[in-house]
Formats: structure tokens, sequence, C-alpha cells
């Protein structure tokens, strides 16, 4: 934002226009206007180049205090500019300027998109804020702009079938009808998942830790490893091993959008590779100790090696978790993309899970404030206490250490249906201009 204003004060304005406005009633007001007409003799330049600046002077007569704000909103795909103040006592003056030449503005979107590597999108938020909506659309915009796209739900309250009015669930990938490139979905199975680290977890179709450990040539050692919560982590494994398992697996896409679940399961996902790696890595460690220790018995005794045993493939599931862990912080494939709505609530956790996220390395840039109200000049009482908060809640982003360092994205409460293809696929078209 620094090379944006620096920006907007060196550069003439586009054009100026002055307009007044009293607001009737008490609270927030909106006020909108046409970049388009009012630019129409700067034919040259493209909406999505442009920037807004506002200058407001108070009214003589005005009876409002001093210290209103103005929220300025930018909607230039859908044509119009708002104004929100809780003082509309006064003239305003509005810049349109270029913020850079056509040939060198990337948009989000094609950030998203550029680079040769596979790119994995995790987005994750607060339980219900959008996170399979905002998954969804943005797959789906990936499709539709010749992406072969992967869109998977780690969350086990599945509801990316309901966002795609198909059905997804099994386990499998589905192709999704409509976008123009291949665009797949998988609504993975935890227990699947589960079935699968039980089976590298244990010996020969037995349970629990004894079995697991009788099969390593560890059974003895079962009461000194009790530290390592083996127990636990065999017989009941921790929620989100079935993502990581599903994350790790190879997939052939060029992207890859993860709809988690809520904010503590998906934080637990990401501590999970280290916990399994260094968890595993003792065991192994403890075991090759032992064989190497009893090898020269075994030799003199003629004893024979066992084959593949639960040692290999708990080694194969500690490679997945170690390509898991760096995949989870590889800047150049990676970003989580927090959603949130605009609450006071859902802002503060977003804020402890972006915290959270920069202690574990993994890569943020971007944040969705989503189901945000579109301007009306007709709010009923409801709607306009929930303008209150969501003015609140956009004014604690900015002050945020944390949230105010990401590029913020908005998408708006929509009507949920299009002749009767649920409007949210289509979120993306407006949030990743
Ligand atoms: N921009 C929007 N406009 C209108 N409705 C929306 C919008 N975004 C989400 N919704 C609705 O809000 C509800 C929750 O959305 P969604 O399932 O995407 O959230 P979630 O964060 O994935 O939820 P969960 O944490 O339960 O998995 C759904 O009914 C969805 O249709």
């Amino acid at each position: 934002m620094a090379t944006l204003s620096s920006y907007l004060l060196s550069s003439p304005p586009l054009c100026k226009s002055r307009f007044s406005a009293t607001s009737l009633v008490s609270g927030i007001d909106f006020i909108s206007f046409s970049p388009r007409t009012t630019l129409s003799s700067s034919s040259t330049v493209l909406p999505a180049i442009l920037s807004l600046s506002v200058k407001h002077n108070r009214r003589r007569n005005s009876l409002q205090g001093s210290n209103s704000k103005v929220f300025l909103f930018l909607n230039l795909k859908q044509d119009w500019i708002s104004l929100a103040s809780l003082d509309f006592d006064f003239d305003f003056w509005v810049s349109v300027k270029s913020v850079a030449s056509p040939t060198e503005t990337i948009s989000e979107f094609d950030e998203m998109v550029s680079g040769t590597k596979r790119k994995y999108y995790m987005l994750g938020g607060k339980g219900g804020v959008g996170k399979t909506s905002c998954a969804a659309s943005l797959a789906v915009r990936f499709a539709n702009n010749g992406h072969p796209t992967l869109v998977v739900s780690t969350d086990p309250a599945h509801s990316l079938s309901d966002s795609f009015a198909q059905d997804l669930t099994g386990g499998m990938l589905v192709p999704v009808e409509g976008p123009e490139a291949p665009l797949f979905a998988l609504e993975i199975n935890p227990e699947k998942a589960r079935e699968e680290f039980r089976s590298a977890s244990q010996m020969n179709g037995g349970t629990g830790v004894k079995d697991f450990m009788d099969g390593m040539g560890l059974g003895m050692l079962v009461e000194q490893l009790g530290e390592l919560k083996l127990g636990e982590l065999l017989d009941t494994p921790p929620p989100g091993l079935d993502e990581a398992i599903a994350i790790s697996k190879e997939f052939c896409y060029s992207i890859i959008v993860f709809d988690t679940a809520p904010t503590g399961h998906t934080l637990r996902l990401l501590s999970l590779p280290d916990f399994l790696d260094a968890s595993i890595g003792k065991i192994l460690k403890l075991r090759q100790k032992i064989t190497s220790a009893t090898s020269a018995i075994k030799s003199v005794f003629g004893k024979e090696e066992k084959g593949p045993d639960a040692a290999d493939k708990l080694e194969k599931l500690r490679e997945r978790m170690v390509k898991v862990r760096e995949l989870f912080r590889d800047t150049e494939s990676t970003e989580f993309v927090i959603v949130t709505i605009p609450t006071v609530m859902a802002v503060s956790e977003s804020s402890r899970l972006s915290a959270s996220l920069k202690k574990e390395s993994v890569p943020v840039k971007r944040l969705i404030v989503n189901q945000l109200l579109p301007p009306s000049s007709s709010d009923c009482k409801f709607c306009s206490i929930k303008r209150k908060d969501q003015m609140r809640a956009l004014d604690m982003i900015r002050e945020d250490s944390e949230l105010s360092a990401l590029t913020l994205m908005e998408a708006p409460l929509v009507d949920m249906e299009i002749r009767g293809v649920p409007a949210l696929r289509f979120l993306g078209d407006i949030i990743w201009k």
C-alpha cells in the first residue's frame, strides 16, 4: 500500500468529481457513483488499474461530531464506487487515479496462477465463515481459466457437495460439471484415511500398542516409550491426520485447493507432521539400536530377518509426513488463505490464526472478508445494525498488526441461487479479479 499511496500523491488525477450528500437518517449511509461515467473521456484507462481517494470538507452548518470516518468501497467490476460514512454532512471530492500502466498490472488472480510449480491453496478460518464456498468458487475460477484443478475438502463436516450441487461423497475423485478445464472434487473420507494409518502402524492386523511394538521387535520397551504417547497415536489418531495423509498423496493437477476444517483442527493438522516425524523417528532409532545389538546373536543362531514389516511401513509414513511438512512451508507453491466474516469475533480469531500460521512458518498473504453487505440506501433496522458491526470489524482488520499486512479481498453476501445453480460457485469471479 505504501507504493500505491506514493503513486497517488505523485500522479495527477484522471478525473475529479465534486458532489454533496446529506444523510437523511442517522447512522451509516451510502452514496455511490459510477467511475466509468465520470471517466468516459479517458477511454484508455481500465477500471482495474484505478484507485480512489476522497477528501471531505465539513459544511458550516454541520451538527455532527468531528471524528466521522469515511470508508471507501470499490467494486469496479460492477461499476460502482461507494462511500460510507457516519456523517454525510460533507462536500466530497473524489479523485480517481491510475496507479499503474496496464502492462505493469498483475491482478491478484494472475499472481495466484503464476509460476511453474504446482500450487496449493489452503482456505481456512473459523467455522461457518464460508471456507467451502470460497474454495469451491476459487476452484471454478481456476478451471474456467484453463488450469486443471482439484478441490479437496478435508473438513469432516463436508459441504462441498452442496456448493457444487453435486454428490461428491464416497471419498472418490468426481468431475465437476460446468467449468471449461477439468475440475475434480474430492471429499476426504476420514475413516478411510484413519484406516490407512492404522494399517501402516500395526503389524499383521493386530491392534493396539503391544502388537505394534511386538511387530517392531520392541515389545519389552512398551513401558519406556510411554512418554511418546504412542498408544494415543495408534488407537485414536489425532484429528487432522487424515488430512495430512491425503495431502501427501500425489495428484496430477496444476492447482489443488483445500477446503480445510475450522481453525483449531487446522492448526493441529499443521503441527502434526512435526509431531509424527519426531515420534516415529524416535521409535525407528530405538529399533535400529536393538536390531544391531541382536544381529550378532541372530546370525549365530541362523535366524532370518523378517520381510517388510511395521517399521518399513512406518518409515514410509514418516517420509510422507516430512513431505507434507515441507509443502506447508514452501512459499513458492503453498499459500494459506484466511477466510473471515466482518464480525468482531471472527476477525479476532483470524488474527490469532494468522499469528499461529506465522509461528508455524506457513505462508499467508491474503484475507478474504466474506459475506459483506452490499451498499444499500434503504437498510432495515437489522441491516443497519449489521452494517455497523461490519464497519467495526473492517476497522479492526485495518488496525490489526497481523491482518493489516495481508491483501484484503472482499466477497459480498450473494443471493444463494442463480437459476438453480448455487451462486457461491461464481463468488471467485468477484473476489479474484
Ligand atoms: N458470500 C456468501 N453469500 C451468501 N451466503 C454465503 C456466502 N458465503 C457463505 N455463505 C453461506 O454460509 C453458509 C456457510 O458457508 P460454508 O459452508 O462455505 O462455510 P464453512 O466455513 O465452510 O463452514 P464449516 O466451518 O461448517 O465447514 C452456507 O450456508 C453458505 O451457503
